[in-house]
């Protein structure tokens, strides 16, 4: 798929959280080519540094790495789960692009996730509230948009646990009494409930059974297809990397190694550790 250069819908620069410390050195002696993200001078540690992208409407980006390398790091802070150090974003349907999101009040920060974005987490009780029923994890999403009427909120669930085939009669239910790939269509649903342009998707699949996991991957791709989502897909596993993904960032200690369309960093990987990960899938 080609993408128009000029027609971004996240814009990313610079993108760095540390955590301690840092010195003026810190940043220069952090990073792959020492094996490490630890300052060896004031044991700040560097989570991730210098992230800077572009992401397209509809595209579909992968962030891939071992665990530590950062890459959870970079989502929580575009949700604003956490706080940036360093660095800037900039999301085109947000005031036409011209306000850096990182900088806004919480209070738009919140309009922003409710109605703009959309988080998958690895582990469903970050994303689900496990106090309410199904349908009611939905209809919080929605009413935090602005949507008040129930019977429009409910249709609105009952048709999104129909897309992510959680049976509708279940909708009364609380995730607890579902099976993991059940709670994490849940939280699908929950994320996608708004039509959010961008959606990140954190090891969604990461501690499911393998055919639990077919499923849930076959399900994102085709509400990708169908909606049309931009989406930033986190993943340690390769398989999942090229299964869902036009574009691929591959991190490690913190730092972009390698970047560019997925089939040809499969094909033909520069860095050396793309080569290890790519090894590892034969
Ligand atoms: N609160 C914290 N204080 C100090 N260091 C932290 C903190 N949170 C994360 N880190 C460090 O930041 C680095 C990046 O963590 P991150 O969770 O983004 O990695 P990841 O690639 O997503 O790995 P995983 O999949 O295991 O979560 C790791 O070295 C981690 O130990």
């Amino acid at each position: 798929m080609a993408f128009n250069q000029d027609n971004w819908l996240l814009r990313v620069r610079n993108l760095t959280k540390i955590y301690g410390e840092p010195n003026e050195r810190t940043l220069a002696q952090t990073g792959p080519e020492f094996g490490s993200n630890i300052c060896p001078e004031t044991e700040s540690i560097v989570a991730c540094a210098d992230i800077s992208f572009d992401l397209y409407p509809g595209e579909v980006l992968g962030i891939v790495g071992e665990s530590g390398s950062g890459k959870s790091t970079v989502v929580k802070m575009l949700y604003f789960d956490l706080e940036k150090t360093f660095g800037a974003a900039w999301l085109k349907p947000y005031n036409d692009g011209l306000s850096d999101i990182l900088q806004e009040s919480n209070q738009r920060k919140r309009y922003i996730r409710n109605n703009l974005m959309g988080m998958v987490y690895q582990n469903p009780r970050d994303g689900l509230n496990f106090g309410f029923s199904s349908g009611g994890n939905i209809a919080e999403k929605l009413i935090m948009a602005g949507q008040m009427n129930v019977g429009n909120i409910r249709a609105r669930a009952s048709d999104l646990l129909n897309k992510t085939e959680v049976p509708v009669q279940r909708m009364d239910n609380r995730p607890g009494t579902f099976s993991g790939g059940m709670q994490q269509r849940v939280q699908i649903s929950k994320a996608i409930a708004n039509n959010p342009p961008l959606l990140f998707l954190d090891e969604v699949t990461t501690g499911l059974d393998v055919s639990v996991q077919a499923k849930v991957l076959d399900l994102i791709r085709e509400l990708q297809t169908d909606l049309g989502i931009a989406m930033i897909v986190v993943s340690h596993d390769l398989s999942v990397i090229r299964m869902l993904t036009d574009r691929v960032m591959v991190m490690k200690n913190g730092r972009i190694v390698e970047s560019g369309l997925t089939d040809q960093i499969l094909q033909d990987p520069q860095h050396e550790y793309s080569q290890l990960l790519v090894s590892s899938l034969l």
